[in-house]
């Protein structure tokens, strides 16, 4: 098992990684059938990826395995070579982000949820905020980066609160972002402003979205569908559209029929009804 002194004297992870699940098995409970079952896949280094898939077949199962919510019945999980079993949790989380469906911030000043070691400066905060639209909004606030979050951060909308958790991430300088997106209660404004940081922000970083809304994920390097705990399909989203598979099917029922990449993708309208896969 790797001592964290040594990976940490190692750099891990190294700027040049990859993320491999090894024939990955979870079950909850021992009566309950595995929630994931021999997923397999390898991730090559700052992949964007859409987690897709039916309602039950995985897609936050394997986001927790990431963070090591439960443990596997069998399986690895490699992260730059290493098995992540063998390592500190404290070690681990500080490489991976999680931004749920319904974000919490904690009550305290904003500074603080952005920036909770207090390790950035100022500017580097501001940069962050720059990068996801939000300096305009947190100039607004009475205090600005000094204003007061309430309990769970229900001052703040759940767009906002997504946004300013992935602002968090930017600083924190995560290898792998989770992203959990929202079915429902983001707005328009803020939808965009997490495309735009999935697109242009993350640069240096994996990115696992599990896409409840098929349109977030057309522009991802590859989609992962899963399927009963399985890899079903894996490829490029193109790709999977033009052929037969689940993804098809799922693309259909939401309305899409092609991805035209020199087009805008189509976003959420005020009031517009938002078709959830
Ligand atoms: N805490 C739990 N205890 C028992 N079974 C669970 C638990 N969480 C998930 N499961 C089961 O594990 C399987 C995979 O669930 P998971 O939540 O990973 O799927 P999902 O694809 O994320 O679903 P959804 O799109 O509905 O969020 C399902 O059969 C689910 O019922």
């Amino acid at each position: 098992m790797p001592a964290d002194a040594a990976l940490v004297q190692a750099k891990w992870p190294q700027d040049e990684c990859s993320l491999v699940f090894e024939d990955v098995c979870v079950r909850y409970l021992p009566h309950l059938p595995r929630a994931l079952d021999g997923f397999s896949v390898s991730l090559k280094d700052r992949e964007k990826d859409g987690l897709v898939g039916r309602t039950g077949s995985g897609k936050s199962t394997v986001m927790g395995t990431l963070f090591r919510l439960m443990e596997l019945e069998s399986g690895r999980i490699l992260f730059g070579g290493v098995d992540i079993a063998g390592v500190g949790i404290g070690h681990l989380r500080r490489q991976i982000t999680i931004v749920p469906q319904d974000p919490i911030l904690f009550s305290g000043e904003l500074r603080k949820n952005l920036d909770p070691l207090g390790v950035r400066t100022d500017a580097e905060v501001w940069a962050a905020l720059k990068g996801c639209s939000l300096c305009v909004l947190v100039e607004s606030l009475e205090g600005g980066l000094s204003a007061k979050v309430a309990e769970g951060g229900i001052n703040f909308s759940v767009g906002e609160r997504s946004v300013l958790c992935l602002a968090r991430a930017l600083l924190r300088e995560s290898r792998v972002l989770c992203l959990d997106e929202a079915t429902a209660n983001v707005d328009p404004t803020n939808d965009k402003r997490i495309q735009e940081v999935l697109s242009q922000g993350l640069q240096d970083c994996f990115v696992l979205t599990i896409a409840h809304r098929l349109h977030t994920v057309l522009t991802c390097d590859r989609i992962l569908v899963l399927e009963r705990g399985y890899l079903a399909q894996s490829g490029p989203p193109a790709s999977l559209l033009a052929q037969p598979g689940i993804f098809k099917e799922l693309a259909n029922q939401a309305g899409i029929y092609n991805v035209i990449s020199d087009a805008p993708l189509p976003m959420q309208a005020e009031g517009e009804e938002v078709k959830s896969i």
